[in-house]
């Protein structure tokens, strides 16, 4: 019985025994799993620590961000509260001739104030109300002129932006200055080319003209007859030069050979150009200073037929064969040459061949006026200078002498002065129309009849002077 009951207890013994063991391994493990979820614990404490810190910093951090934000807040007002006063000082700039008016008329009535203050201390009278109203209007002004200042510092600023502005201007003028000058010298170089051709035109103008007379006066002691002539007379054409008497024609035709110069008192001036060769009042050529051109010769160039006939009282041979003579020509058979082409082209030949021995003053009017001429293309002139060649003859012969011009002109240049209009027109290519010893017009002369430019030529060649 005893057995069994130790039997007994022993079982139970190891089963409590097993049990604790059990209850060993069990407490082991939980003591395992209550220090890891310590450890857990302990770490979660940790990190809830860094958060809390971590918060801490982020408060403090908004914090300082609020109080930048407040900061920038306040600026910003600030900064608008400049802007509304900056825009109030540009509206007071624009009132400042206001503020001054006020500022006078305060000073006026501070000044009156006075003047009372004055009157009232003479008189006696309690001052207070006067002080207050003084001191009153003083700070009034001291508060515009602080104003003032303000606006005028203002307004400097305004000038520096203004300065920069102009120097900007300044600098795109500088610019435009630049790109103008560059047109500018493009168009002179135009201008230059231009001149070149205008200069051109005038050598060729010159060279193609009998004669370029260039701003002519001419005076006969203190009396001028000829005002500024410019005229260029064409070559191988009839020129008629008409006018009142007494208005130049004689003594401009004249001048262009300078027979006038046998006057003693007789003195011209300007260029007169023959031929695009000479200057003939400085007997010298345009193109080569060496060259010069003799009197004589330019008269022999320039032949004068004047308004009565003048043969030398010697035979119709010896007229005609005098010139080429005196200039050498000494071959009988050259001189009968020219004295016969002379005469033919004088349309004399036919009328004079027989009687070549007879006296020239024996011949008629007419007949005496082509042996004038004869004598004058027996020198091979280039020009005829006559003045009024038919006047001194009846109208057969005029006419005739009319026709040998009309004919002539092929190979002379003719300029004849005439008092007829009707001869001009009959004849003259081109007509120049004197006045005063002033040049009017000259043109071609259908023109200058029937459509003329200046008022006088038309009254003049409807005969209303004369
Ligand atoms: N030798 C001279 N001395 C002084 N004056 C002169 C001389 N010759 C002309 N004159 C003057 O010069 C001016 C122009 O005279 P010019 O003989 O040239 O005129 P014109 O037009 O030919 O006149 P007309 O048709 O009457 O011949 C006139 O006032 C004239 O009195």
């Amino acid at each position: 019985m005893k057995s069994t009951t130790y039997q007994n207890f022993k079982e139970l013994l190891n089963k409590k025994i097993e049990n604790l063991n059990d209850f060993k391994v069990k407490n082991n493990l939980l003591k395992n799993k209550i220090n890891i979820e310590a450890k857990v614990l302990k770490n979660l404490e940790l990190k809830e620590l860094e958060i809390f810190n971590l918060e801490k910093k982020l408060q403090k951090n908004l914090d300082k961000i609020d109080q930048k934000i407040l900061k920038l807040k306040t600026n910003l007002l600030k900064n608008k509260e400049k802007i509304l006063d900056l825009q109030d000082l540009l509206e007071d700039k624009n009132n400042l001739s206001k503020y001054k008016k006020e500022i006078e008329k305060k000073s006026f009535e501070i000044n009156q104030i006075k003047n009372k203050i004055k009157i009232f201390k003479r008189e006696k009278k309690p001052l207070s109300a006067f002080y207050s109203l003084n001191y009153k209007n003083n700070k009034e002004i001291k508060k515009i002129k602080k104003r003032i200042k303000k606006i005028n510092k203002c307004k400097e600023n305004k000038i520096s932006i203004k300065t920069a502005k102009l120097k900007q201007k300044n600098n795109k003028i500088d610019i435009n200055l630049k790109i103008q000058e560059h047109d500018l010298n493009k168009f002179i170089g135009l201008i230059k080319k231009a001149n070149n051709v205008l200069v051109k035109k005038e050598k060729k103008i010159i060279e193609e003209m009998a004669f370029v007379v260039k701003d002519l006066n001419v005076y006969y002691g203190t009396k001028k007859a000829l005002f500024n002539v410019n005229i260029e007379i064409p070559r191988k054409k009839i020129i008629a030069i008409i006018g009142p008497s007494g208005c130049g024609k004689s003594t401009f035709l004249r001048t262009l050979n300078r027979i006038n110069d046998e006057i003693s008192n007789f003195k011209s001036e300007g260029e007169i150009l023959l031929n695009g060769e000479y200057d003939i009042f400085k007997l010298k050529s345009i193109k080569n200073n060496y060259d010069k051109l003799e009197l004589t010769e330019l008269r022999t160039r320039v032949g004068m037929i004047f308004q009565k006939p003048n043969p030398f009282p010697i035979s119709i041979y010896k007229n005609v064969s005098y010139g080429p003579k005196i200039n050498g020509i000494k071959n009988k058979s050259l001189l009968n040459q020219i004295v016969q082409d002379s005469l033919e082209k004088a349309a004399l030949w036919n009328e004079v061949k027989e009687n070549l021995k007879e006296n020239g003053t024996s011949l008629s009017g007419g007949q005496q006026q082509r042996l004038c001429i004869a004598r004058s293309i027996a020198n091979n002139p280039e020009i005829l200078l006559m003045d009024e060649p038919t006047s001194a003859l009846d109208p057969i012969a005029a006419s005739k002498i009319e026709n040998l011009l009309l004919n002539l002109k092929k190979d002379y240049t003719i300029i004849m002065v005439t008092h007829s209009m009707q001869q001009a027109i009959r004849i003259s290519d081109y007509t120049a129309f004197f006045y005063q010893g002033k040049l009017i017009e000259f043109a071609p002369t259908e023109k200058l009849f029937k459509n003329p430019i200046q008022k006088r030529t038309h009254d003049y060649v409807l005969g209303k002077f004369g």
